[in-house]
């Protein structure tokens, strides 16, 4: 088999890169600066995969790679994988007590410790980065009054210290990751999925009174059964909307196309955006305070 060139959201110690690390069995590895860079490279055939945040249990979906995704790529989610989410806050190796000014982070990793930040502190300059790693590293090069949020693996490799550990506010923090090919090929990966999903994305005649409603009904009467659902702006106008559903099942030749050709007669479209195996991972993830 070929050698397997993967790109993902960087530099190295995004949450994203440990993903990658937990699941791919060798690889060529290349780091994006960000999700639009990253799926533009497998667009453009310069690597053959992918890997890029999707949803977060607290802050819901990355909005980003959804829409681009929809709107501004022809690529196939092919595999999707859960990771547990610690966020923490990192500051300079030579930090001694000082009033921290500003904060540096993913827009995502600000949302899911916004309690933290609200109660700690009140009316502090939040900077917003591509990545955490990319945040650590900005943290790293400024100084004891600049902090940014980020995982344990930021912090090694940018030399800061964890100031707090698990500032994130909810305990049930995870993560999914969509990996995308253009063209789908087969992924040497360490592990066995726990499930197969399939993904579609949805649209609706204009002032069709209860057409989601028969949307639901087309998976329902199938028995299949929907881990997500939800509408996005089609960005043609307001009021116009796009739905996203996960169907927890591999695509088959039947009850897909049924209910492709049920929706088709409502004047709804159905468009695939993948079927995959999903992987839940584990993260050993040790913590040392400062
Ligand atoms: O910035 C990162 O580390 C990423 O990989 C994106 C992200 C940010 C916050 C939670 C999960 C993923």
């Amino acid at each position: 088999m070929e050698e397997q060139t993967i790109g993902y959201l960087g530099p190295k110690g995004t949450f994203t890169k440990m993903a990658v690390d937990a699941l791919f069995d060798g690889g060529n590895f290349i780091s994006y600066e960000s999700i639009p860079a990253c799926l533009d490279a497998v667009e453009e055939g310069e690597i053959t995969t992918g890997v890029v945040p999707l949803e977060n249990a607290i802050e819901g979906s990355v909005h980003l790679t959804i829409d681009y995704l929809v709107h501004y790529v022809n690529q196939s989610i092919i595999a999707e994988m859960t990771v547990p989410i610690k966020q923490h806050l990192l500051v300079h190796s030579q930090y001694n007590g000082e009033k921290i000014e500003r904060i540096y982070s993913h827009s995502q990793a600000i949302a899911q410790c916004h309690q933290y930040l609200h109660k700690n502190f009140p009316g502090i300059k939040i900077e917003y980065t591509t990545s955490t790693a990319k945040a650590a590293e900005i943290a790293a090069s400024s100084g004891p009054k600049v902090a940014a949020i980020g995982n344990h693996l930021a912090a090694e490799r940018n030399q800061l210290k964890i100031l707090e550990d698990n500032i994130h506010d909810y305990d049930n923090n995870h993560t999914r990751f969509a990996v995308v090919q253009k063209n789908p090929k087969t992924l040497k990966v360490k592990d066995h999925p726990h499930k197969q999903k399939t993904t579609v994305m949805i649209t609706l005649p204009q002032d069709y009174v209860g057409a989601l409603h028969q949307v639901l009904a087309a998976f329902a009467w199938r028995k299949m059964n929907l881990s997500k659902i939800e509408s996005r702006p089609l960005k043609t106008g307001l009021g116009n909307y796009y739905f996203i559903i996960d169907v927890e099942q591999a695509y088959d030749q039947i009850m897909f196309p049924g209910v492709k050709a049920e929706l088709e007669a409502l004047g709804c479209q159905m468009k695939l955006l993948g079927t995959y195996p999903s992987y839940q991972i584990s993260l050993h993830t040790p913590v040392k305070k400062a």
